[in-house]
């Protein structure tokens, strides 16, 4: 069993294979402090110790499965995102448990190291957003005048957090644009899609949308359809009934009943399977949903959001995704830009996040608003490419943060792969290091060449020497080793 450790996000990976603990350790723990249990006993023992965010439990363990354990994870420790992790779609355990251990979301085998690393980081976030939004709709829902009136100043609250002037970006932004157009057509039900790289702010501009509309004191929820298959999919949105399939041991109802006279914000729109697509568009074009084996359909008032990172027309191009639900769901067409493409956001962003970040570790609203960002610290910001995007910076000045003294953030808090300013450089941007296999003996030059190529491939696999190693045909104990040789640090 690990160390306790302290910390402001803490994952917890419950697998009884100490291999794929291993794993699943090097893809989070840049950005995460990862803490590892091979049994449900020792997973009690550590939440029991100390606060855990986020749980990855692996659906087969010897004695009790995944979704058990974690329906006994909701009951005593609820504000912890669990996410399970399993090689088998549809078991009958699976489906039957997946409901009431309130799983966040469902990851398939063999994983994929990005993916479960966005799926961590987005469970992070879903984690904060969900508890506020939570919060404000118990409190709307409650009846006396006292709390009625706290729920009404809640929204005031709430709009004024997600309002469009709160999306951070720098005068004449190409942000402004896409702002002036969300804002104008935010009071209308016209169906929206979002486009935008993965954490360039799509759910932000959605939210931003919902609270500037007549909808903003119903809910907004969020799905992202590329974390679960079509069948949870569907009883996620659009609900079940008891007996609908093993183990539906209730009615369910779905987020868009849920979200009834509210938005839905459907991420990743791009990644639905065509069966499903089927389905969504007959929702979008009824106005109402049938949960899962229910004989009768419900009408439902709902705004739909859509978003994804992919280019949508060209996927119907491709016949990857129906024409006919693109222009239902396209009503108007919004595209957020990557973050390089904007760098004069950066330096307002990271403004606005060290102060959001700071008061998450614990500094008073005005300790954390005296945070200064040094102007070097803010040159290498505005170096970096940001593949991440917004979540990334965030990710990386929480961790500058953390790792910093005194009342601001210095350049060399940064991470290696933001100190060295590109990503995805290519031998063309590292010439002076193959400047030095023009010359001498062939063995030399090999080495030159060699060494260009190891440190191209570890910029731009962000310094991750499992994914390093994995392309080069390399183990990573020889991957060191050449690192070594070479002076090549990470
Ligand atoms: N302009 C901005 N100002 C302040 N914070 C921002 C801005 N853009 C994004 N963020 C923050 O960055 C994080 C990622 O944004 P968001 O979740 O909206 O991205 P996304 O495009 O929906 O990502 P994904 O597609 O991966 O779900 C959030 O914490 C969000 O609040």
């Amino acid at each position: 069993m690990d160390t306790v450790n302290t910390s402001l996000t803490t994952v917890l990976v419950v697998d009884d294979e100490v291999r794929s603990q291993d794993a699943m350790r090097r893809t989070l723990d840049e950005d995460f402090i990862v803490l590892t249990a091979g049994s449900a006993a020792e997973a009690r023992s550590l939440l029991e110790q100390q606060e855990v965010s986020v749980i990855l439990c692996d659906q087969r363990m010897p004695g009790l499965s995944g979704v058990v354990f974690l329906k006994e994870v909701r009951e005593r420790w609820p504000d912890t995102v669990r996410i399970v992790i399993s090689g088998y779609t549809d078991t009958e355990d699976l489906i039957s448990g997946i409901n009431e251990a309130g799983i966040y979301q469902y990851i398939l085998k063999p994983w994929i190291p990005d993916h479960l690393l966005a799926t961590v980081r987005n469970a992070v976030e879903a984690q904060g957003l969900q508890r506020d939004t939570n919060r404000l709709h118990l409190e709307l829902r409650s009846s006396t005048p006292v709390l009625r009136e706290r729920a009404a100043s809640n929204l005031a609250q709430a709009r004024q957090a997600f309002d469009f002037e709160r999306i951070e970006r720098a005068p004449g932004s190409p942000l402004d644009a896409v702002c002036e157009l969300a804002a104008r057509v935010a009071r209308y039900d016209l169906s929206t899609l979002v486009l935008g790289e993965s954490g360039s702010g799509k759910e932000l501009l959605a939210r931003a949308m919902h609270y500037a509309s007549p909808r903003a004191n119903k809910a907004f929820v969020s799905e992202n359809c590329a974390a679960m298959p079509d069948t949870l999919l569907e009883s996620e949105l659009f609900g079940h009934k008891r007996g609908a399939f093993t183990g539906a041991f209730e009615d369910h109802a779905g987020l868009f009943q849920r979200a009834n006279g509210g938005t839905v914000f459907l991420d990743e729109i791009g990644e639905t399977s065509p069966a499903f697509q089927v389905r969504l568009l007959r929702v979008l074009q009824e106005r109402e949903v049938r949960p899962v084996g229910a004989a009768r359909a419900v009408p439902v008032d709902v705004r739909v959001i859509a978003a994804t990172h992919r280019d949508l027309e060209q996927r119907v191009r491709e016949g990857l995704f129906r024409e006919d639900l693109f222009y239902r769901i396209a009503g108007v067409t919004l595209t957020v830009p990557p973050l390089r493409e904007r760098v004069g956001d950066i330096a307002p962003i990271a403004r606005r996040l060290l102060q959001e970040v700071g008061q998450e570790l614990g500094l008073s609203p005005a300790r954390a608003a005296a945070l200064r960002l040094s102007d070097e610290a803010l040159g290498v910001l505005m170096a970096y490419p940001w593949p991440g995007n917004v979540r990334e910076l965030r990710n990386e000045i929480a961790r500058a943060l953390a790792l910093s003294e005194g009342e601001g953030l210095a350049a060399q808090s940064f991470s290696p792969r933001v100190l060295q300013g590109q990503t995805g450089a290519g031998l063309a941007a590292l010439a002076p290091g193959l400047g030095q296999a023009a010359s001498g003996t062939l063995v030399e030059r090999l080495d030159a060449i060699e060494a260009v190529i190891l440190r191209e491939t570890l910029l731009r696999q962000r310094w991750n020497k499992t994914r390093a190693a994995k392309e080069l045909g390399l183990s990573r104990v020889g991957l060191r080793a050449k690192m070594a040789r070479f002076g090549l640090e990470g």
